[in-house]
């Protein structure tokens, strides 16, 4: 599949830059030799200081491009490049290097629940650094301060909404000053207030803070909101790209389907199975 949208002034606005901070080459990915293939061929440009998302239906692939970006496994084909780095072609110290450089916020950004807000923050700062604790507990108040909570540092986890612990997580996540911030599903379990203020703060560190960000979401109005530039993928390949706006404005069936969230369309409801539900509920004999 073709992607099928790339418009010439989003096709410029990627190649206006010389390099791009990342970038999926022809990348093709299997979890074990002889496994179905989950990566067939993508090719992702993501521009230094943009906010740009990976959205697509259930399993298609979008977790699993993080791990990459992670080096927690390797391209079976193809390259995956970070800032001009082949993250195959990494040593051990290499990868723990750009690791470092790179911040996570998980689904549902759990927080150590017997640690207050403080420590949270503080964690990977004592974890990772040398730094004396007076200038922890500066840098912790400042990120605190970033994601509007310096007011809560003594609570503990308990003690505030799930929309406040996403932030504070936000604050752990980009406690080392990284280059990269990746998240994964970032408005998973949050009411609409929250996801909106979530989404805003991701937009708003991303550009104070000079990073670049990558957003995986079925979240589409979040999502758009704050994306740069969108890819979204079905069954292992880029089925479209562009910017939010040219996505919402797209007569492409599965866009469609993907941005208005309609059940009925080109993404199938089934995964692909190979008996009918009646064999396999011992019904009748499978053929
Ligand atoms: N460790 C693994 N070993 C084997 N297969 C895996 C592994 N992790 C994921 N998969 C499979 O790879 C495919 C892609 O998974 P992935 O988690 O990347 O999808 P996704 O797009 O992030 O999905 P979702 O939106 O549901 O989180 C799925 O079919 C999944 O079952």
């Amino acid at each position: 599949m073709q992607p099928q949208l790339v418009s010439s002034s989003a096709a410029d606005a990627r190649t206006s830059l010389a390099k791009p901070f990342i970038r999926f080459d022809r990348v093709r990915f299997a979890y074990a030799v002889g496994q179905r293939e989950i990566l067939k061929g993508i090719d992702i440009e993501v521009q230094q200081g943009h906010v740009v998302a990976l959205m697509g239906g259930s399993g298609c692939g979008k977790t699993t491009l993080l791990r990459l970006l992670g080096g927690q496994y390797q391209a079976t084909q193809g390259q995956v490049l970070i800032d001009g780095q082949n993250v195959a072609s990494l040593d051990k110290p290499g990868l723990y290097a750009l690791r470092r450089r790179m911040g996570m916020l998980f689904q549902f950004g759990a927080l150590f629940t017997d640690m207050s807000v403080f420590d949270n923050v503080a964690f990977p700062l004592r974890e990772h650094t040398a730094l004396p604790e007076s200038m922890i507990r500066d840098l912790v108040l400042m990120k605190l301060q970033a994601v509007g909570l310096r007011g809560a540092s003594q609570l503990m986890p308990s003690q505030i909404s799930g929309g406040m612990g996403r932030r504070v997580a936000l604050a752990r996540a980009i406690a080392l000053d990284p280059a990269l911030m990746m998240y994964d599903e970032p408005f998973a379990g949050l009411d609409p207030i929250s996801m909106n203020i979530t989404a805003h703060l991701i937009r708003q560190l991303n550009d104070a803070l000079g990073i670049t960000s990558l957003i995986v979401s079925h979240d589409v109005d979040e999502t758009f909101a704050i994306a740069d530039y969108v890819y979204v993928m079905a069954d292992g390949v880029v089925a479209a790209e562009g910017t939010p706006a040219e996505l919402r404005a797209s007569s492409d069936p599965l866009v469609h389907q993907f941005v208005h969230g309609e059940a009925e369309g080109p993404v199938p409801f089934h995964q692909p199975v190979s008996r009918t539900l009646a064999a396999d509920l011992g019904l009748q004999e499978a053929s």
